[in-house]
């Protein structure tokens, strides 16, 4: 049954907390949102979704992915192919870690999404940065494209090959290194997996500073080269804040070692702020160094209803001091009508339980069939018009026009979903999707990266002087460009 509010007060909502979950399935978010408070923003689909975990699926029943090659007007790079004296090579340097089973391989071949598929015929897990850096200096001599991978929870396809780049995998760089528990400093291995970097640093009385619904299968290093945004974005800022220094080693095997930083550093230019959001692009990150928050005493979620679904999380170390302050702004907002009815959770259990709900709205629809995802920064105030008139444009031909997002942050999740890719609901949709966000000075890609399938999209939010030097960048530290080729920066005529 869902919970009721006859008058205003937090206890109330304290006990009506675990209805909650059966109450939220059957709504669709519509109209504008009327609650610009920190927090995450997020509308329910008109259907009650299944879930399933996130990372890497290979259904037995799932259709085949086309091929990347296939679907999209991509060629090759010039490349070199790799040779049985190649693979040789290889195991010499990471023996026994040199896979070329093809069913292990179509995972890693395949996004999450099941979007996009490469070709690769091998791929390789070091342990080491060391290892990391033989791997690319020979690749770099052969003139062999390389395309990193982390766990691989992508959305935009930038973490599997577009034809046959050797895939380099993390997987097994996942040892935490030194955790400092005056400063809260974490350096590890970029293969550690997010959640237990959180399980590690939380026995210590920290937390990591971001949090994403892939946190089961995402390693720290993809989330660096990505600059993954997340649920803690409000709250903690962005990666480019809290990363203190990085390891990466750059396409000619040279280790590039920045990572011993302390909290400050002012020598020169900061180097490691181009590898993050880099996507692979520039260097392997293959360690981090990054600052954890003090874990927060008290804890609060507040979930707040109709017609729109507002989860709104306060962190603070004193209960009765938070409690007492979100007390009153929910007494403000149901009084002043903004709000109708809600429930708010303490107790860590329901705190899982209702995060979960906002975690998993993204496999939830991939559930539909095809998703058409857009990653969209625009002003608070116009976050829901899009979606609206998308609903308009698109008619039958979508099956799901969704909206959710961050909405403390100005980030809209724009999910269209259709029984199947479609040409026509694509060519509906782009690009005036993007010409409408470019009209609000917003970004095309607001946490989300560019990868493979967003690349063609950066001018909407960067002016041609910024893709220039993006592109001198790109060319000095990668100059045969065997990086994570086809992402990132927009194919050249
Ligand atoms: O699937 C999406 O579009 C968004 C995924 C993720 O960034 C989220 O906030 O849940
Ligand atoms: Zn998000």
């Amino acid at each position: 049954m869902a919970p009721h509010l006859v008058q205003p007060g937090w206890r109330f909502w304290r006990q009506a907390a675990c209805t909650l979950g059966a109450s939220v399935q059957h709504r669709t978010w519509a109209g504008t949102p009327r609650i610009p408070r920190p927090g995450s923003l997020w509308g329910a689909t008109t259907t009650s979704p299944r879930i399933c975990r996130s990372g890497s699926s290979t259904s037995a029943r799932a259709p085949e992915v086309t091929l990347t090659r296939e679907r999209y007007p991509v060629r090759r790079l010039p490349f070199s192919v790799v040779s049985r004296e190649d693979l040789e090579a290889f195991e010499r340097v990471v023996p026994g870690r040199v896979i070329t089973d093809p069913e292990v391989l179509e995972a890693s071949n395949v996004d999450w999404l099941r979007t996009v598929r490469g070709s690769s015929a091998v791929l390789l897990r070091p342990r080491t940065s060391e290892e990391v850096a033989h791997i690319l200096r020979y690749c770099h001599e052969r003139n062999l494209a390389v395309n990193p991978q982390g766990g691989n929870t992508g959305m935009v396809g930038g973490s599997v090959p577009v034809f046959d780049e050797i895939i380099l995998s993390t997987a097994l760089m996942n040892q935490v290194i030194s955790f400092h528990d005056l400063s809260g400093t974490l350096v590890c291995q970029a293969g550690c997996v997010l959640e237990e970097l959180s399980r590690h640093v939380e026995e210590r009385g920290f937390i990591m500073p971001l949090d994403l619904g892939a946190k089961g299968s995402c390693h720290i290093g993809g989330n660096v080269a990505t600059n993954a945004g997340g649920l803690r974005f409000l709250r903690y800022g962005s990666l480019h804040g809290t990363v203190l220094g990085l390891e990466v080693v750059l396409a000619d095997g040279t280790v590039l070692n920045c990572l011993s930083a302390p909290r400050k550093d002012n020598t020169g230019y900061d180097l490691k702020q181009l590898f993050i959001g880099s996507e692979g692009t520039l260097g392997v990150i293959t360690a981090v160094s990054i600052l954890c928050p003090p874990k927060p005493r008290a804890v609060n979620v507040a979930f707040l209803e109709s017609p729109f679904y507002v989860l709104i999380e306060t962190s603070g170390s004193r209960a009765g001091h938070d409690a007492e302050k979100l007390n009153d702004f929910l007494e403000q907002v149901l009084r002043s009508g903004l709000v109708t009815d809600g429930t708010v959770a303490t107790d860590h259990m329901k705190v899982k339980a209702l995060w979960a709900l906002r975690e998993r709205i993204s496999e939830a629809l991939s559930r539909d069939g095809y998703v058409y995802k857009y990653d969209l920064s625009l002003p608070t105030e116009r976050l829901y018009d899009l979606v609206t008139d998308l609903r308009v444009r698109l008619g039958p031909q979508a099956k799901h026009v969704v909206g959710y997002g961050h909405l403390g942050d100005g980030n809209l999740h724009l999910n269209v979903t259709s029984e199947a890719f479609s040409p026509s609901v694509l060519d509906a949709l782009e690009p005036y999707v993007y010409e409408w966000t470019a009209g609000q000075r917003g970004s095309v890609s607001a946490e989300h990266g560019l990868g493979f399938r967003k690349r063609g999209v950066i001018s909407y939010s960067k002016p041609p002087e910024a893709l220039r030097l993006m592109r001198q960048l790109k060319a000095l530290l990668d100059p045969k460009g065997i990086l994570n080729p086809y992402k990132t920066l927009p194919a050249q005529a």
